[in-house]
Formats: C-alpha cells, sequence, structure tokens
C-alpha cells in the first residue's frame, strides 16, 4: 500500500450529492412544458434524468412525454433561460458544509466534477454559500465528454495536483454515472446513498458508501490511502 504523505484530493459530484436541487430543476422543466401545453413532471421522474447533463436529461422529457424530437433545441434554450437564475428550491444537504470545511481545515483540494453546465455550477455554489471551499469546478460542458465518461474527473484531479501516474485521490458522487468514471480512472469512489441513483448500492462500484455526510471526513481518511492504477492515466 501506498501511503500518502499529503492529504489527498476530493472531488465531489453536485446534484443529488451536495445541493438537493431536483425541486429547482423540476419547476424549470414544468415551466417549459405548461408552456407548451405538456403535462408536468412529478419529483421523483425528474430525480431519474438527472445526472447525465442538460441534453440527456431533455432527451428523457422529450421521450416521456412524446414530445417531437424537433423542438429539443428551442425547449433546451428555454430551460436554460431559467435555470441560471433558479435556487430558491435548492438546499445543501445536511451537515455538508460543515463537512467540506473540515477536509479543506485538513488540507484536503476539493473540487467539482458535475454534469450540470459550468455557468449554472457557479450560480448554484454561490447561492449555497459553499463556491470558496473548491479549489477546481468542472462543468458538464467544461470538457467535449461528460460522465460517464472519465475525462471530466481526469481533468478535475489534474488541476487538484494529482499525479497521473498514481491518482491519489477520491471521488464523492450519487450515481451509477459518477461510479463508472471514478472505477475507470482506479479513484476509490465513496458513495452518498441519499442521491438520484437509479440502481441499488450493490450494482454499483464504491469503495464505500454513506447516509450521513459528518461520516465523510473518517471514510476519507481510510480511503484516501490507496494507491489507484488505470490505464485510462497511461
Ligand atoms: O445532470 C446534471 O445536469 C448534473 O448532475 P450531476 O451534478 O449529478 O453530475
Ligand atoms: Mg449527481
Amino acid at each position: 500500500m501506498n501511503v500518502c504523505l499529503a492529504p489527498c484530493p476530493v472531488v465531489f459530484d453536485l446534484d443529488g450529492t451536495l445541493i438537493d436541487s431536483a425541486p429547482d430543476i423540476q419547476a424549470c422543466v414544468n415551466a417549459v412544458l405548461t408552456d407548451i401545453g405538456a403535462v408536468p413532471l412529478d419529483l421523483n421522474e425528474v430525480r431519474g434524468f438527472v445526472g447525465e447533463g442538460v441534453e440527456t436529461l431533455w432527451r428523457k422529457v422529450v421521450a416521456a412525454r412524446r414530445l417531437d424530437d424537433a423542438r429539443m433545441s428551442d425547449l433546451v434554450r428555454a430551460f436554460m433561460a431559467l435555470y441560471e437564475h433558479a435556487h430558491d428550491r435548492t438546499t445543501v444537504f445536511p451537515e455538508v458544509s460543515e463537512t467540506l470545511e473540515t477536509l479543506a481545515g485538513r488540507g484536503h483540494p476539493l473540487g467539482i466534477c458535475t454534469n450540470k453546465p459550468l455557468s449554472v455550477t457557479h450560480a448554484a455554489l454561490a447561492h449555497a454559500g459553499l463556491a470558496h471551499l473548491f479549489d477546481c469546478l468542472i462543468g458538464g460542458d467544461s470538457t467535449p465528454f461528460r460522465k460517464p465518461h472519465p475525462l471530466p474527473l481526469r481533468r478535475a484531479l489534474e488541476r487538484l495536483g494529482a499525479d497521473p501516474r498514481r491518482p491519489h485521490a477520491i471521488y464523492v458522487g450519487d450515481s451509477e454515472f459518477d461510479a463508472a468514471c471514478a472505477a475507470s480512472l482506479g479513484v476509490p469512489f465513496l458513495l452518498y446513498a441519499q442521491g438520484y441513483r437509479r440502481s441499488g448500492a450493490s450494482e454499483m462500484v464504491h469503495a464505500a458508501a454513506f447516509d450521513d455526510f459528518s461520516h465523510l471526513p473518517a471514510l476519507v481518511e481510510a480511503h484516501g490511502q490507496r494507491e489507484g492504477l488505470s490505464a485510462a492515466w497511461s
């Protein structure tokens, strides 16, 4: 085992991991759907559609409401105009702020790797009062690929100073897309089990799962010591 000398970078997913943003996403989607006379989505439908970025969210909405595919780009444009300003229904999950402060105080470089567009990510973190805690933000439009492709997480880790040949780091997220991109980089994945995942935890590769953010610092110390190696880094 490779014992680390410096606190390892810890990268976080955003929606369903640090913030419960589904109510705001639902409100924006439903404003657009109502405008065109379509039936609104309930909150569980929205939770099930979040995690692969805005385009995929809308592909799923269009399929669920049997809308014409040709309307996609107009619908996405109308949604984005609302999404950047939609914060009032979003909450930070319990103990998130305190836990991030603890990790930062211990010297862990912190980053975000989300499929949410970068401009919306900036706005959401600022509104949640969390922006100052992160050294690096990677959004769904920051690289040519979105999760589960490993490139966004790889970029975040590089920016936080992880050694590409030896990615000594942790990724914390809520979805199968997060688990998959961590696995392809050989980075231990810590699963927040109260988020928006569709699969059972047992179907996802993870080093540990947790329900309470106050347990995270101990998990980071336990799993951040491990060395991961993967072809994706070579
Ligand atoms: O799907 C999105 O837009 C964002 O989801 P994520 O923060 O869980 O990556
Ligand atoms: Mg998520």
